[in-house]
């Protein structure tokens, strides 16, 4: 019977493939036929080629993206109707419906569907591919018999699978086999700010990556041009999950770091707990604005200044009035300038204009001709630079945190322990907190380029070509496209994006990371409980209409500037707009080790969500004491027991930040190249990091190096420590000098 249903499946599931090798011949053709035609020259034509080039190359990827595991479920209908559920959607060229969305309406029940509420659902089977091949089948059968109350794990073979699978250092999707809490949070409506908490491993990040693709699918109208961006903690971390969303068939997520988000800064280095914390504080904003009004001065006394021979007088009350009315206009530093530099050249002018006259001195008729005289005039423009001096972002921060002077000018609330904090030599590289801080003086100062807004006007007329442009093909192009294959109809709006990507060979993603001013549709934000005020400060910058999923779990912050709890957070740019859901369930660590965990913590004081683990491990938390000199020597003792345990899967060893670079040459001497050092390295066997650059990620075996150091390390808050015991998929150990953390024995 079993045998007899999987070679149905797998001449169905052969089939889909061969569906799917088909759609991908054919844009290859097409891509080969729009490449050779010639250009007709027009401009209309060049842009409907590009256009077309650039769908199917988009087209191609996504076909490409889905090959592995492209079908993976089942169901069985009330009507009688069956409905298989995979990557994307796949029609005959009849337009019979062979394979259904996962993120479509109608796929919806494979994952709500339970015994207790049946969703119209007969039975729900899930195919298990490798590859191309189906190697099982598994059903729930929602009959009447099976009726339990309450949420129940959905297709539990597949999913002991998935867990069980030896970790490769880079995340994978969980499409086959989202969970019903889970997939009721990815399906939630767009609008507003969506807070997901969960505790580790929960499925906060695959929640996140799934929601991102299915918002993407849900709503591409809307979000299509403006895009959606998708935050985490760090670099490390963004390439552990780089693959999850093309293998979902999206690639259109803009992707970035905290440290990435402004165009031209990388912040790459550290700074301690305490300065992060400073520059993380909304107090930040008034000293920003502070620094930008120290670059708008007043002279002390009446100046003279000589143009030409002659001496004109600028008073203090002529540039308070001019600075009035410059920065009346609203407008930002380097921009509302242009008021202030015409309006004290205009009164400057009339000055010599009257001067000359009450001399006789010459012809005033042509006042152009004086007004160049006074702008050419150096000591006029070392004056007006003086009083307004049009100043880039950079140069105001680094001028701010290097010059006593000016720290103290703009920090009057601040101590002087606290700008001694601050200060720092005027070549220190960007970090991280100084990124929001950027960001802010950007908004403050606006474009240093005097052009007064005529690039962007010539972008908008281009715009308005490439959309009259858009109009004209579209009709003739939506025919084109249905019998090619390519859902949905094209707006003239989204071809007009097409043109423009096509024209600059850039991607919307790629066009977004370059802008500062992107106004994103949706923002993804992970590991959300580490964001200071300052970079919540920022995000809804990125996206003014506050449509936000934040995922996060308050127990594991770590960093100094973080939260504490959401509504603290959150109250101050989302007020009371935001809703909480909670993940219960936790699909990475064994239960003797997420209940050592929850110990320690409890211990310490924090009362973490202490979500359910779905497996029992072999193994309860292994704890070595040993002498102060012997912790890195125990390391290096234990590895190939440890190793060896988890069947040669991954191993981390997360280590207090002093002693990641001795731990990792002690394993280098023994394991070589198969050790790698710091969080950019996780595909390696063997991996030391600090317990920052562990976050977020998983292994198979983990080796805790002198676990009360974490702690200490920390303040004594326990995220760290916490985070790192709750990343093993079925083993932990502890190497200990000092007395271990209590609760972490039972
Ligand atoms: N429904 C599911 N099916 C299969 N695997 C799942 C499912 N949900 C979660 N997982 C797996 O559980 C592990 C933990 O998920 P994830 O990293 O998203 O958790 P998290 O809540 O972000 O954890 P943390 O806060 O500790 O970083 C991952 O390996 C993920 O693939």
């Amino acid at each position: 019977m079993y045998d007899a249903e999987l070679a149905q499946e797998r001449t169905y599931v052969d089939g889909l493939y061969a569906r799917l090798d088909e759609l991908r011949a054919e844009k290859i053709q097409q891509l080969a036929q729009v490449r050779r035609e010639k250009s007709m020259g027009t401009h209309q034509n060049r842009s409907e080629r590009d256009a077309f080039a650039s769908l199917y190359e988009n087209r191609l990827a996504q076909l490409n993206a889905v090959d592995d595991r492209l079908v993976f479920g089942r169901l069985n209908l009330d009507s009688g109707e069956q409905r298989y559920i995979g990557r994307i959607g796949l029609s005959t060229e009849d337009l019979r419906q062979l394979m259904v969305d996962w993120r479509a309406p109608e796929a919806g029940s494979f994952y709500q569907a339970t015994a207790f509420e049946r969703l119209g659902v007969r039975r729900r089977r899930h195919l298990l591919l490798h590859g191309r091949t189906v190697k099982a089948i598994e059903d729930d059968v929602l009959d009447h018999s099976m009726l339990v109350e309450g949420e129940h794990l959905q297709g539990e073979g597949a999913l002991m699978a998935a867990l069980n699978s030896k970790r490769t250092g880079r995340m994978n999707d969980i499409v086959g086999t989202i969970q019903a809490e889970q997939d009721r949070i990815i399906r939630s409506p767009l609008s507003g700010a969506l807070v997901v908490q969960g505790g580790p491993g929960t499925g906060k990040t695959a929640v996140a990556l799934h929601r991102a693709a299915y918002l993407l699918y849900t709503h591409r109208e809307r979000l299509q041009s403006a895009g959606v961006l998708l935050v985490g903690p760090s670099n490390a971390f963004m390439k552990y999950i780089e693959r999850v969303l093309p293998s979902l068939g999206e690639t259109g997520v803009v992707m970035s770091s905290m440290g990435s988000l402004l165009p031209g800064v990388s912040a790459t280095a550290f700074e301690s707990a305490e300065v992060a914390r400073l520059k993380g504080r909304i107090e930040m904003v008034q000293v920003l604005a502070n620094a930008v009004a120290n670059r708008q001065r007043l002279p002390r006394r009446d100046e003279r200044l000589d143009v030409e021979g002659t001496r004109l007088i600028l008073t203090p009350r002529q540039v308070r009035r001019a600075r009035e009315r410059a920065r009346a206009t609203g407008k930002p530093h380097n921009e509302a300038r242009v008021t202030f530099v015409k309006i004290l050249l205009s009164e400057l002018t009339d000055q010599l204009r009257e001067h000359i006259e009450s001399t006789g001195a010459g012809n005033t008729a042509d006042r152009s001709y004086l007004a160049d005289d006074v702008r050419g005039s150096r000591d006029v423009r070392i004056m007006l630079n003086l009083c307004w001096m049009p100043i880039s972002a950079q140069k105001l921060v680094r001028d701010m945190f290097s010059k006593p002077e000016i720290l103290r000018a703009v920090t009057p609330g601040f101590t002087e322990a606290e700008r001694a904090l601050l200060l720092r030599p005027a070549d220190s590289p960007w970090t991280e907190s100084d990124v929001p801080l950027l960001d802010e003086a950007a908004e403050l100062l606006g474009d240093l380029d005097e052009t007064g807004g005529r690039a962007e006007a010539a972008n908008d007329a281009q715009r308005k070509r490439d959309l009259a442009n858009a109009e004209k093909a579209i009709s003739n192009m939506n025919q084109q496209l249905e019998d090619s294959g390519v859902d949905g109809m094209l707006t003239a709006e989204q071809l007009a994006d097409y043109n423009v990507v096509a024209e600059d060979a850039l991607t919307n993603a790629e066009k977004a990371l370059t802008d500062r001013t992107w106004a994103y549709g949706h923002v993804v934000v992970d590991e959300a409980q580490e964001l200071s005020p300052m970079q919540w400060r920022l995000l809804v910058r990125r996206c003014p209409v506050k449509s936000f999923t934040i995922v996060g779990d308050i127990a594991q912050t770590s960093s100094a500037a973080g939260a504490n709890s959401w509504r603290q957070a959150l109250t101050p740019f989302m007020g009371d707009r935001w809703a909480l859901e909670e993940l219960t369930v936790n699909y990475r660590t064994p239960t003797q080790i997420a209940e050592a965990a929850v110990r320690m913590a409890n211990a310490a004081g924090q009362i973490v969500s202490a979500p359910k683990a779905v497996r029992d491990g072999e193994w309860d938390p292994i704890v070595d004491h040993v002498g102060p000199d012997g912790l890195i020597a125990q390391v290096v003792a234990v590895m190939d027991e440890e190793s060896s345990a988890v069947g040669g899967g991954l191993m981390a060893v997360i280590a207090p930040p002093a002693m990641v670079e001795e731990t990792a040459a002690a394993l280098r001497a023994v394991y070589g190249h198969r050790v790698g050092h710091g969080a950019g390295s996780v595909e390696q066997d063997i991996v030391v990091l600090d317990p920052h650059e562990a976050k977020g990620l998983e292994f198979d075996g983990v080796i805790i190096v002198e676990p009360a150091a974490l702690l200490a390390g920390a303040g004594g808050r326990v995220g760290d420590l916490y985070v790192a015991m709750t990343r093993p998929t079925q083993r932990l150990r502890l190497i200990a000098s000092m007395p271990l953390p209590a609760g972490i024995q039972a």
